[in-house]
């Protein structure tokens, strides 16, 4: 275990100062906040950052990181946050449908743009992996090709954290934040925090950062329409000692009559399942819907452990939630991370958006004055358009494939079919796609295109089918299946490029 995985000291955790002003107060540290944190410190600035549990959680989120992600991470001089946790190399994904698999690997670092290294954050080599027990310097450093990363979520955001913790210009609060607090202009200038021991506590800063998470209560702080909205659910498990059919794969196991299950290997020993459920309420005999509508579509090699945690029934249950984001349109305020914008957790793509956001933020806005707050403030409304490419290729990607893979109707089980022929293709029908997953082609110009290939694929297909005898029915099929395409694409691409 490398050093960041030593916890810092705990009783020095509610000692923060509330006679000064800080240039920055960022409510949460999890995937997000200690990112900003670190980065706005090594950048001068003095920050207070407010955790209401420092210990390290148990959570099923955030366990499977896109190449991007880890590219976002060397941008800001955290990557070495992946050592020392027995982190697991991803190299790409395994899609399975009835049976069958096509693999993909994560494109030729030559085909992407070149890593940004943020001024002042990347120094001393801190953008580059170092050799642990799993982790090894020299495939993330020469592989051709691109990599993420798994890991137990716990661990890595002690790392995050620590490294965090670790600049002299931060200071760490443990406390709940009740109330971001505000001046008679209704502009934001901190936060009420309830402290341990101190009771509540006012903290000023020129800057908040709200980076509360899936749960967010300081969200509507933008306005109380920011609201997100859940239409599925993932069922997780822990798998012990599975014998995962790809190695260094994710998997994604599809199949026209169930729901799609994913799998990745998280350390050593345990292996991540997620079942998903097509709704926000999940059925009350966990058991017994695992049991009948998952059990038989898990591969052989996977049964055992499967069967294994099904009968312990330890269940992991979280609602999937989607929300555009909004501008940051309030003085003295940024939301960001997850309490900006969710999409669906099916492609991994939650921790790439939001360390991307904290990049592009910290080229924006990491060299102003922070007590200047009409500047910061026109350089957060500039942020919201800059990120558009980058963040609306993952979420639209994550719904549209949600709706794909988890295909309740006729049509969209013809995509979902067509979907996986056209991986079966291989070459760009495969590089692009993955892509777009791996949160390394920001272009919704082309992922537009992609997914028109794919319904135009499908609809090819089914004329292929039907053959001559069979044309007027495959040209209304065609038909169907291009506005089903339209339907589930369009609205959310418009809601992301024009919200
Ligand atoms: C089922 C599921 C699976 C997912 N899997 C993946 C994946 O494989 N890959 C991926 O990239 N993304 C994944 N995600 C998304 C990913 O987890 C999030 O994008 C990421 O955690 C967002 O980071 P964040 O810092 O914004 O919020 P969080 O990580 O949620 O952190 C918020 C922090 O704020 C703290 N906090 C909250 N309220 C307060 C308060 N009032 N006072 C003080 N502290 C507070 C919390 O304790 C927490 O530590 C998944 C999401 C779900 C739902």
């Amino acid at each position: 275990m490398n050093s960041h995985t030593v916890d810092m000291p705990t009783t020095t955790l509610t000692n923060a100062d509330n006679k000064i002003t800080y240039d920055a107060i960022i409510v949460g540290a999890g995937v997000i906040g200690p990112c900003i944190a670190a980065g706005l410190a090594r950048k001068g600035k003095k920050v207070l950052i407010v955790e209401r549990e420092w210990a390290q959680p148990d959570r099923i989120v955030g366990e499977l990181m896109q190449p991007g992600g880890v590219r976002a991470l060397r941008s800001l001089g955290m990557v070495q946050s992946i050592n020392g946790i027995g982190a697991i190399p991803v190299t790409g994904y395994s899609v399975f449908y009835d049976g069958q698999e096509v693999d993909i690997t994560y494109p030729y670092k030559a085909d992407c743009a070149r890593v940004e290294k943020v001024k002042d954050l990347v120094k001393d080599g801190n953008d580059k992996v170092l050799d642990d027990e799993t982790i090894h310097t020299s495939e993330y450093e020469d592989d051709e090709r691109e990599r993420g990363v798994a890991f137990v979520h716990g661990r890595f955001l002690n790392n995050l954290r620590n490294i965090a913790r670790h600049e002299p210009n931060v200071t760490a609060l443990q406390g709940d934040v009740i109330q971001i607090l505000k001046n008679d202009k209704q502009e934001v200038i901190g936060a009420k925090v309830d402290i341990d021991g101190r009771g509540k506590v006012d903290f000023h800063a020129h800057l908040t950062f709200v980076c509360d998470g899936i749960f967010s209560h300081f969200r509507s702080e933008l306005s109380p329409e920011h609201v997100p909205s859940i239409g599925s659910s993932f069922v997780g498990m822990s798998l012990f000692d599975a014998d995962v059919p790809a190695k260094n794969h994710g998997h994604v196991i599809l199949g026209h009559n169930h729901m799609p299950i994913l799998v990745y290997q998280i350390s050593a020993e345990e292996t991540r399942i997620l079942c998903a459920y097509n709704s926000g309420k999940l059925p009350k005999d966990l058991k017994g819907w695992m049991t009948k509508d998952v059990q038989p579509f898990i591969p052989k090699s996977l049964r055992p452990s499967f069967d294994a945690a099904l009968a312990q029934g330890k269940f992991k249950p979280m609602a999937n939630k989607y929300l555009p984001a909004r501008a940051n349109d309030v003085t003295g305020l940024c939301v960001i991370g997850d309490a900006l914008n969710m999409r669906h957790p099916l492609t991994g793509g939650g921790m790439t958006v939001g360390l991307q956001d904290v990049v592009l933020l910290m080229d924006k806005i990491g060299d102003l004055d922070f007590s200047d707050r009409e500047t910061v403030l026109d350089e957060l409304l500039d942020y919201h358009f800059e990120r558009k490419p980058f963040d609306s290729v993952i979420n639209v990607l994550s719904i549209a494939l949600y709706s794909l893979f988890a295909a309740d109707t006729k049509n969209l089980k013809e995509l979902q079919k067509g979907c996986f022929k056209y991986f079966q293709r291989g070459g760009d029908c495969v590089n692009v796609p993955v892509a777009f997953l791996a949160g390394l082609k920001p272009s919704p110009f082309q992922l537009t295109r992609v997914f028109f290939a794919v319904a135009f694929y499908t609809i090819y297909l089914k004329f292929e089918e039907r053959g001559f005898l069979g044309l007027p029915m495959a040209l209304l099929e065609g038909l169907m299946i291009l506005i089903t395409a339209v339907r589930v694409f369009t609205p959310f691409l418009l809601g992301e490029l024009i919200g």
